[in-house]
């Protein structure tokens, strides 16, 4: 089997309310997003299907077919529109971006051929994406970012393995990097909100949990929950993991960026992608 991927952009505007509710309680529940002028975002869908290859044509399916199905598709449905007011499903569903990743999903799998489609990803702004996977629930992913020093050395090392194989990263004042942390919930958008987990309340976690704790720190020095460990990503993921998973019940996995190059996730003890 083979996978692929195709990126498809439009813009719509939205608002999230409920008609039912008065004006305080959307603004409670929503935010700013409740103003009923509406707001806009610049999306960016990621379309990732699979399929076979085709042995005398070399592709599974031609990238460009995707841009003329699914593109073609959300240029008339959704590119350049009020949601709330000019499509039918989100007339009366709230657009959140789980809403409208479940929606494109339903919409967009009958219309493939030769390939099905494995994955939609929808991201709102480079911070936050909803995603739907085959057979799996809707994720949403928030991206967060803080800078922290750390010095790679392990106690049950010698000096001298340390320095073998953690090199400048063992100097022994630590080093720094501008962290991007990704932490992935998913579940059942709720039928009346479209959310899985409210955004405000998941930022207010994450900050008071993690970013409050680590930003402009040295995880050796100046953190509790790195004594005695080697602040290493993989270690730093698996912390900041059993760190929020108390909290979040729908926790499925913490992304982190190290520097532009290195990425590491963990999605909690015997899970796997
Ligand atoms: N498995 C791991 N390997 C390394 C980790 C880690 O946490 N887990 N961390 C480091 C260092 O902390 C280091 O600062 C990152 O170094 P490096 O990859 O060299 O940095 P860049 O991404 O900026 O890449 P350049 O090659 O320097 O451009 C090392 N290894
Ligand atoms: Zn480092």
């Amino acid at each position: 089997m083979l996978y692929l991927s195709r990126r498809v952009d439009f813009s719509s505007m939205h608002s999230y309310r409920n008609p039912k509710w008065s004006d305080e309680r959307n603004q409670e529940v929503f935010g700013l997003c409740s103003n009923p002028s509406g707001h806009g975002h610049d999306y960016q869908l990621e379309v990732m299907v699979k399929g076979a290859l085709n042995e005398a044509s070399g592709v599974v399916v031609n990238t460009v077919d995707i841009k003329k199905i699914v593109g073609g598709f959300v240029d008339q449905e959704l590119d350049g529109k009020f949601l709330n007011k000019e499509h039918p499903h989100f007339m009366t569903k709230i657009p959140t971006t789980e809403n409208l990743v479940t929606y494109l999903w339903d919409a967009i799998s009958p219309k493939l051929q030769n390939c099905e489609l494995h994955r939609l990803r929808l991201h709102e702004n480079p911070f936050l994406y909803a995603e739907k996977e085959e057979e799996k629930m809707v994720r949403l992913t928030r991206k967060y970012h803080f800078s922290a020093a750390h010095r790679l050395h392990s106690d049950q090392l010698s000096d001298e393995e340390n320095i073998r194989l953690f090199g400048k990263c063992n100097n022994p004042y630590g080093h720094g990097h501008n962290y991007y942390l990704e932490v992935t919930v998913e579940g059942i958008p709720d039928p009346v909100t479209g959310m899985i987990t409210d955004l405000s309340y998941l930022d207010e976690i994450v900050d008071s949990v993690v970013l409050n704790k680590f930003d402009h720190k040295h995880l050796n020095l100046d953190t509790s929950e790195f004594e005695g460990l080697n602040p290493t990503s993989e270690v730093a993921a698996k912390v900041m993991y059993d760190m929020l998973s108390p909290y979040l019940p729908n926790l499925y996995k913490i992304g982190l960026w190290e520097t532009e190059k290195n990425y590491f996730e963990y999605m909690g003890p015997g899970v796997s992608a």
